[in-house]
């Protein structure tokens, strides 16, 4: 990926009022499509419709004054896409039937169809998709101890993050997916205390297997050898006074890249201690101990630090409420849509974090808030609002046949195709593994002879067979081991 072969940068510029608007209506006839958000979601909404439609006015309605879009875009499979998130500031994103207006949306008349902002802006659409994201779902603990826990979301929580490595000796780091993963491996001369609810780290996506594969790498985490550099052109948003400006989208992949990860302590492995299969019973303040907070776990072990990061998910961001409509929520709070991305309001879409995928799985997709689903939900969304305003039957995307996540973890990269983990399988599939030490890491997960997941770590090449293989039910038991024998190319077998 040729945006690991430079070095970041980061270029302070200042922000455009020109999103700012003057009046206060826009009619219809202005806006025929109205996205609110500007990350993945929005900004693919956006383009899809204006791709289909160029001549349609579409409204991009967002409180941060920098977007996110996708770009260079790998191909790995037909499903497994690798991809860099670029953010950009909204006055250079140049898309003429594409207006953005950097305001935040405080109401939905949706029977008359008017959304109302936070700076009272009054917005006739015909057509509306909500894709305002998710934000950290937090730990449980006690109001005094609030200001000691920390979650990870957008650029404000980041530069809190670091200013607070700066200061402590020790911080407690509470969850085992994705942020925690990033945060262990990246984050240097401090002590960390992992707390982990599983038996191995990283458990979201990894299994135990995997997890040891790693361990060396996190245990040398710091030879030069293993940190590639990361080129990423960046915008950093130069703060405005508005409070409506105040949240952004989620970070980019290389978040942790961006800013100084280091402590002031000395470095070492043995800062790093994890805690497995430990629930926390509650965290509160500490008067007996050189560290102020303390995170009691079930087992009744006491973990003191100086603050807590709660990386334990996400849960859907909805600051704007509907007049006297009610909209369909799912139990997480996500928005309820159907597999062409419709809420149960009819004029109203909803697409990424925000939303909760309500129509009836294909057996080898599930949903989980990234990237790569909020980008083809958005165009989802995107050809179904075309269609609609078509009158055009319309079929959902081939893309959420299958579940597909291309990702670093440790530095390696990881894809995750199908049911990588045995999920919903209960105890009825088979394993099957490839393992180089240092090198690769491969699982097929098989159910009755046939190709029904697998987790591929490091650049394995294997990404296309496994999606032909999990989507075609090849039945694979008359290769036994050898359909993954190093020295037998099974892509020349089936491609
Ligand atoms: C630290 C971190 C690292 C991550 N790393 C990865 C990764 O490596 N790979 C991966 O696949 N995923 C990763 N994710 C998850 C990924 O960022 C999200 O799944 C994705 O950004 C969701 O996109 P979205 O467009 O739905 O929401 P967001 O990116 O959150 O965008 C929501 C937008 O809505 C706007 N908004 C919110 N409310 C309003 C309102 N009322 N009015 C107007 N605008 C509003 C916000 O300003 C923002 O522009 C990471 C997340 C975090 C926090
Ligand atoms: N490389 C990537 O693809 C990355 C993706 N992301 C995405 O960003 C979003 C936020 O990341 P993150 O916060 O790490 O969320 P994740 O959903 O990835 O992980 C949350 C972790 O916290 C655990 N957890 C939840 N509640 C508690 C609790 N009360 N006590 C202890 N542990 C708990 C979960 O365990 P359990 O599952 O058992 O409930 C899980 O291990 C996610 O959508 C994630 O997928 C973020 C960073 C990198």
């Amino acid at each position: 990926m040729t945006s690991h072969l430079e070095t970041t940068q980061s270029i302070m510029m200042s922000t455009s009022q020109s999103n700012r608007q003057d009046k206060t209506e826009i009619n219809q006839n202005e806006c025929t499509f109205l996205i609110i958000g500007g990350g993945i979601a929005g900004v693919s909404c956006a383009e899809t419709i204006n791709f289909l439609l160029p001549g349609e006015k579409i409204i991009l309605l967002t409180e941060s004054s920098l977007i996110k879009s996708v770009t260079n875009l790998v191909q790995l499979g037909k499903f497994s896409q690798r991809f860099d998130i670029q953010e950009i500031i909204s006055k250079d994103f140049e898309k003429p039937n594409i207006k953005i207006i950097t305001d935040e949306l405080a109401i939905i008349k949706s029977k008359t169809k008017e959304a109302i902002t936070k700076g009272g802006l009054k917005i006739n659409y015909n057509l509306m998709c909500i894709c305002t994201g998710s934000r950290p779902k937090l730990v449980n603990f006690s109001d005094n101890v609030k200001s000691y826990i920390i979650g990870i979301r957008d650029t404000d929580s980041v530069k809190e993050f670091q200013k607070r490595i700066k200061t402590s000796k020790r911080f407690g780091l509470i969850g085992n997916g994705g942020i925690a993963s990033e945060i262990i491996y990246e984050i240097g001369n401090i002590e960390i205390e992992w707390i982990i609810k599983d038996q191995h780290i990283s458990s979201t996506f990894i299994d135990q297997g995997a997890a040891k594969f790693f361990e060396s790498r996190l245990n040398n985490k710091n030879s030069p050898n293993n940190k590639m550099i990361v080129k990423r052109m960046r915008y950093m948003e130069e703060r405005e006074t508005s409070e409506s400006l105040k949240r952004g989208a989620a970070l980019g992949p290389d978040w942790h890249r961006l800013i100084d990860m280091k402590g002031n302590l000395s470095s070492s492995p043995e800062n790093i201690k994890v805690h497995y299969n430990a629930e926390v019973k509650s965290i509160g303040l500490c008067t007996d101990n050189n560290f102020p907070v303390c995170i009691e776990l079930a087992n009744d072990e006491k973990v003191f630090c100086d603050f807590v990061v709660s990386a334990t998910g996400v849960e859907p961001f909805k600051t704007f409420n509907f007049e006297n409509e009610v909209i369909k929520l799912s139990d997480d709070g996500g928005i309820f849509v159907d597999d062409l991305m419709k809420t149960s309001i009819d004029s109203i879409f909803a697409a990424g974090d925000v939303c909760h995928a309500g129509w009836e799985h294909s057996k080898y997709w599930h949903q989980m808030r990234l990237w790569t689903q909020a980008r083809q939900m958005g165009m989802m969304a995107g050809k179904s609002m075309v269609a609609k305003l078509n009158n055009e039957e319309i079929y959902q995307d081939f893309c959420f046949e299958l579940f597909s996540h291309v990702t670093k973890l440790y530095g390696y990269q990881v894809v995750l195709l199908g049911r990588y983990n045995g999920q919903g399988l209960e105890d009825d599939y088979e394993l099957l593994f490839r393992i180089t030490p240092d090198k690769e890491y491969i699982k097929f997960v098989l159910k009755n002879g046939c190709l029904v997941g697998a987790l591929l770590i490091g650049e394995t090449g294997l990404e296309e067979t496994c999606e032909n293989l999990i989507l075609n039910q090849i039945d694979l038991t008359p290769f036994g081991d050898d359909i993954l024998n190093p020295n037998i190319d099974i892509e020349d077998y089936f491609d």
